[in-house]
């Protein structure tokens, strides 16, 4: 058959809106044949790496997949969690969280979880959606800041699962949320308490991660996004200029990426005579390899090893309550216009009534970006 089939007609509920969170993808063990897996289809994705398929194709198959599997194995194993990799755990608890602010609101949407590349895929999540009768979906991938290799590469794959369907339901994206004010302020209240309880470094590094300087040349706002939302947080912590900085971790290849690289730079601090750093990552709001290994451990060693007294690595944004809310917020402000049914109350509960009454009177104009 072309198309999939449809929902059977006994699950159909009425018109439900449906939330897609979505994140990169990790492997499904911490083991070579697993990571093999998971590169294999993330680094054949022409948005990730945008060599010609003739001249990519082989140096992928020959050369990286025989190569880094092993190695990126060992690293995901130092990491891994009773409940798998960090990022799909993390990820997990931040639909769960975000389910229940949801509905703590009164607003009856779905969320489902999905990962770009392996488990739980874009069709199993949308799949599980449509079930649940929902004819609208807002796809909210878990990027902060635009990049064509990681949001677009999600719009790309929902319109392929979209193309198999015969019932299309209705799409929104968000496009990004650099300069979000709750999550400005969601990262500022994670570094704040942590500097509360564990006093300040001299210099707050913010890691992002890096990107082919290529793309940036051909029009992709990634880098702006970045010095933008760095800037919002500098400010929002009172920092001066010489107390913060931005640099960009993660290269892959032997192109020239974003610069200054993060591990490099951290060594050049140590060197300076910077002995205290602490380290957040802003583009990442779950805790994954990239931060839980290559900056708490790998940068901290190079950190060390070159002179560095003390790196600290403070936690991604993961499922702490501001963040909760102000991705309530984000998601409430895309669905406008949505209605979302209010979750069945108890007729006594004249309060909540009240509240909702309150939202439903609520007209205060988005404030967007
Ligand atoms: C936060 C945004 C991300 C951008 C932009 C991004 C671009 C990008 N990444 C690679 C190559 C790799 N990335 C890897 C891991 C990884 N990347 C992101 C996010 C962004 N990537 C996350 C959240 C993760 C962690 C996944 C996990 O399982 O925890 C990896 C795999 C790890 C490794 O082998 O080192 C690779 C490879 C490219 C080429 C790219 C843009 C061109
Ligand atoms: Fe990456
Ligand atoms: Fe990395």
């Amino acid at each position: 058959m072309r198309f999939l089939p449809e929902p059977s007609p006994s699950s159909h509920h009425p018109t439900r809106t449906g939330l897609l969170l979505v994140n990169l993808g990790t492997p499904d063990a911490p083991t070579a044949s697993a990571v093999r897996r998971y590169l294999a289809e993330f680094l054949s994705d022409p948005r990730v790496v945008e060599i010609p398929r003739l001249v990519w194709l082989p140096i992928l198959y020959g050369l990286v997949l025989t190569l880094r599997p092993r190695d990126a194995a060992a690293r995901y194993a130092s990491v891994w969690t009773s409940e798998g990799s960090p990022l799909l755990a993390w990820s997990r608890r931040q639909a769960e969280g975000l389910s229940r602010e949801l509905s703590d609101r009164g607003l009856g949407v779905e969320v489902a979880l999905a990962m770009r590349y392996g488990n739980p895929s874009l069709e199993a999540g949308i799949a599980a959606l449509r079930e649940n009768g929902c004819e609208r979906i807002l796809v909210l991938p878990l990027y902060p800041q635009y990049a064509a290799s990681t949001t677009a590469a999600v719009s790309d794959a929902v319109g392929a699962c979209l193309a198999r369907l015969r019932n299309v339901p209705e799409i929104r994206y968000v496009r990004d949320f650099h300069a979000d004010p709750g999550y400005i302020e969601a990262m500022a209240v994670r570094i704040l308490d942590f500097w509360r309880d564990k006093g300040r470094g001299r210099k707050l590094v913010l890691s992002f991660h890096g990107l082919p300087k290529r793309s940036i040349a051909l029009g992709d706002p990634y880098h702006q996004q970045c010095l933008e939302t760095g800037r919002l947080l500098a400010e929002r912590l009172s920092l001066y200029a010489e107390q913060v900085e931005v640099t960009f971790q993660s290269r892959f290849g032997a192109a020239e990426w974003l610069q200054p690289y993060t591990e490099p730079r951290l060594k050049e601090l140590a060197k300076s005579g910077v002995s205290d750093v602490d380290v957040f990552c802003p583009g990442f709001v779950a805790d994954c390899i990239e931060t839980l290994e290559e900056i708490a451990v790998q940068g901290k060693e190079a950190f060390l090893l070159a002179g560095g007294r003390q790196l600290r690595y403070i936690d991604a944004l993961n499922d702490s309550a501001a963040w909760m809310k102000a991705l309530a917020n984000l998601a409430e402000r895309h669905m406008q216009g949505w209605i979302t049914r209010p979750v069945a109350r108890q007729p006594a509960d004249a309060a909540h009534a009240a509240v909702l009454l309150q939202r439903k009177n609520d007209t205060t104009p988005a404030t967007d970006q």
